[in-house]
């Protein structure tokens, strides 16, 4: 596996996977990988010949009082990874190279960004959905890779991809979660014994939430339980747990629709999301 860090040889090297033929994935990440990316390298497998992982700690997708100086970076351990995992190239360009000095362009999707995520984090969808596009640029693979684990990210760029007309098929992979359920994730590692402990009670609230929701139980008293039981395990604050159309993610007060059930939540200092589907039965 070649690891490469100037857009030149990248074009360079993706071309030379074109010449072998064949489609080519990409695996955009930020790094300090875990068995959930791994999940998307081996569907990236599956789907093309060739499978471009990218590690890249975007700066513009952190806000001021968050994580960007002390989020895990350990590159040597994850090429390793990667190249077990089979992937050919990994596009790992520092901060200069995405970001040249100069540099004004933002790529900003307005709706689907500005709930949720969008609402607690301002600026972090411009953030993403500007790194990603030139990701797509850099790149250009037939097929991207993103985990439903950040599933408003996932409707944020198929909804980029699709107004810009870009000529990448955006496949989604179902989260990776540890035996007690927990989704994997890079800032589970920040997370103290306890606190891991403490931290499934997230999936099994949204998990119970959905189930009883899906049964016909109401929507605004549902989610206040699961919130109650949130606070009572140790999480707060709570951004939000709300039910939102799965496509569009905005609120939604009863199940007309397909539906998903959002949370984060704070457990300690360490920020956690998580969400699971919600279906009108028929
Ligand atoms: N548990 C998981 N299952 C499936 N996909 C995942 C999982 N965790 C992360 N991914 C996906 O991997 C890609 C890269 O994510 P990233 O490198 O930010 O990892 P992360 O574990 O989500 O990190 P963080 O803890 O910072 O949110 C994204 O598409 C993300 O949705
Ligand atoms: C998609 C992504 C690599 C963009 O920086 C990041 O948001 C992530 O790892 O989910
Ligand atoms: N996996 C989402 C990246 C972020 O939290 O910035």
């Amino acid at each position: 596996m070649q690891i490469i860090r100037e857009i030149k040889a990248l074009r360079e090297a993706v071309a030379g996977l074109r010449a072998a033929g064949g489609k080519v994935a990409l695996v955009p990440t930020m790094g300090a990988l875990h068995a959930g990316h791994l999940a998307l390298i081996a569907e990236a497998r599956t789907r093309a010949d060739h499978v471009v992982a990218s590690i890249f700690v975007n700066p513009r997708q952190f806000g001021a009082s968050e994580d960007l100086s002390t989020y895990p970076r350990r590159e040597a351990a994850d090429a390793r990874m990667l190249e077990e995992g089979g992937c050919a190239l990994l596009w790992a360009p520092p901060v200069d190279v995405m970001y040249p000095q100069g540099n004004a362009t933002t790529v900003s999707v307005s709706g689907v960004s500005e709930t949720l995520e969008g609402a607690s984090r301002p600026g972090h969808f411009d953030g993403v959905a500007t790194v990603v596009a030139k990701l797509f640029t850099q790149v250009a693979p037939d097929i991207a890779l993103f985990g439903e684990k950040d599933w408003q990210q996932l409707a944020v760029i198929r909804r980029m991809a699709a107004d810009l007309d870009l000529p990448v098929e955006i496949s989604g992979v179902p989260t990776q979660r540890d035996a007690d359920g927990l989704a994997l994730s890079s800032r589970n590692a920040y997370l103290s014994a306890d606190e891991r402990r403490a931290a499934r009670a997230l999936p099994r609230a949204l998990g119970d939430a959905a189930r009883a929701i899906e049964g016909g139980a109401e929507v605004a008293a549902t989610l206040a339980a699961a919130t109650e039981r949130l606070t009572d395990a140790g999480f707060g604050p709570i951004d939000y747990i709300t039910l939102a159309d799965a496509a569009t993610l905005s609120a939604m007060d009863r199940l007309d629709r397909p539906a998903r059930l959002l949370a984060a939540a704070r457990m300690g200092t360490t920020r956690l999301i998580d969400n699971v589907a919600v279906m009108p039965q028929s």
